[in-house]
């Protein structure tokens, strides 16, 4: 009994508005918010297919303007879609003429590939509000479903009674800092590249701000975190490889506060190195497909602030101690890893080639382990599943309200 009234309460709708498609006669959208994501229902002549996209997936939305036409064809006095540019509302580049609100919603969404293994696919819905004469009435409207999809995706409650006050703050900002370390020497050197390509934009589609540090040297990173008020951030984003969060993780155990710093700020990484063995786990971890966009799941799980406690392990020689995340080398592997430093500039491929060198010149190590066995079972990963569809989403969708100047 409690179960169902639960998933009446998530399938319960806090918002739902009819859409049209600009280009489509007699084709109708149906958009529904509710707590568990954005169901889309289209409805034409002969059949009405559904699909919800989960919150889960979506990372973020922004409310935007129709942008000023260059060359200004009176015969066209509503955007076509696939022109359609937009700007902040701040611009002086916006269209006067048009007074719709455009509401950009970003969501990394599995798609149905069939044969191939899953894979996240970048899907833009453009919900087109245009009812109302005065943009600042179609704004109000565009502004509420923007500020309940922004606190669903942020965990918050949103009910029907608290989305009729959403109007009152209508210039919701995100507050959330980031703090970014990026080391441009990781791998192939690609680093920085990395994050202006593939990181940048997801931070600016989520609203997410971030500080930027590059790395000048070795160490420069565990200094970093060691010396500075690391509170003023909401959590520190790597963007290298193992080597570099080794840093971060033991410049934090460097400080007389660590565990208040382990306990608040979470640490995460996007794969930038040779190796990257912690995002693979992690991606692994998640069943999170890590290939062929390795750093995807990492930046999705940065700006939607997904976290999960990881165990480290302390490790004491005579002359230091570190903190290990991953496993800890000794013999051929570290040989591998330290020696193959020089062959940087083959990224990856740097470990197969110095492997085959070390195995034709193989050394031989003595030593002793001791281990207590676990009666700990391993925990399972939380499985994300792929949730039916029979829409068969474009990478980009615009819908828009109805008005007065679209006629059948
Ligand atoms: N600006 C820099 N110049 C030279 N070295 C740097 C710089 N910034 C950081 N480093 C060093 O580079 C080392 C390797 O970096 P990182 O782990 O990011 O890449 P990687 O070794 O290619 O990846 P992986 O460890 O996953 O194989 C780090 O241990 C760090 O000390």
């Amino acid at each position: 009994m409690e179960l169902k009234q639960d998933e009446e309460t998530q399938n319960q709708i806090l918002l739902e508005e009819t859409f049209y498609v600009l280009t489509k006669k007699h084709c109708v959208f149906k958009v529904r918010l509710t707590k568990t994501g954005l169901c889309l229902i289209k409805e034409s002549e002969h059949n009405i297919k559904e699909q919800v996209i989960p919150i889960r997936d979506v990372i973020g939305c922004r409310c935007l303007r129709s942008k000023k036409q260059s060359k200004h064809c009176t015969c066209q006095s509503i955007p076509r879609s696939n022109s359609l540019e937009v700007v902040e509302e701040s611009s002086l580049e916006l269209d006067d003429e048009d007074t719709s609100a455009y509401l950009y919603i970003y969501a990394y969404i599995f798609q149905s590939t069939k044969g191939t293994s899953k894979k996240r696919e970048r899907t833009i819905i453009t919900l087109r509000f245009r009812s109302f004469d005065k943009y600042e009435d179609n704004n109000k409207e565009a502004q509420k479903w923007r500020t309940a999809i922004k606190k669903l995706v942020r965990g918050e409650t949103v009910t029907n009674r608290s989305i009729s006050d959403f109007t009152l703050s209508l210039k919701h900002r995100e507050t959330r800092k980031l703090l970014i370390l990026c080391n441009p020497k990781s791998g192939a050197g690609k680093g920085k590249y990395i994050f202006q390509e593939k990181v940048v934009p997801i931070l600016q589609e989520a609203e997410v701000p971030f500080d930027l540090f590059m790395t000048k040297h070795a160490n420069f990173a565990r200094d970093f975190v060691r010396t500075n008020n690391l509170y003023q951030w909401t959590g520190i984003v790597v963007v290298g490889g193992d080597g570099i969060v080794f840093e971060v993780i033991n410049g934090i155990f460097e400080r007389s506060d660590w565990s208040e710093v382990i306990r608040n700020i979470p640490v995460g990484v996007v794969p930038g190195g040779s190796g990257n063995g912690l995002a693979r786990s992690i991606a692994h971890h998640c069943s999170e497909p890590y290939m062929p966009h390795p750093t995807l799941p990492a930046a999705l799980a940065a700006v939607k602030g997904r976290c999960v406690p990881m165990d480290l392990v302390r490790v004491e020689t005579r002359s230091q101690i570190l903190f290990s995340f991953l496993s800890v080398g000794w013999g051929l592997l570290s040989d591998i890893d330290i020696e193959s430093e020089r062959l940087r500039m083959f990224g990856g491929q740097r470990f197969t080639i110095w492997s085959v060198a070390r195995l034709i010149g193989l050394r031989s190590y003595g030593g002793k382990v001791w281990y207590l066995p676990s009666d700990v079972p391993l925990s399972r990963s939380e499985k994300f599943e792929f949730t039916g569809s029979n829409l068969d989403l474009p990478a980009e969708m615009h819908l828009e309200t109805e008005s007065d100047e679209r006629k059948y």
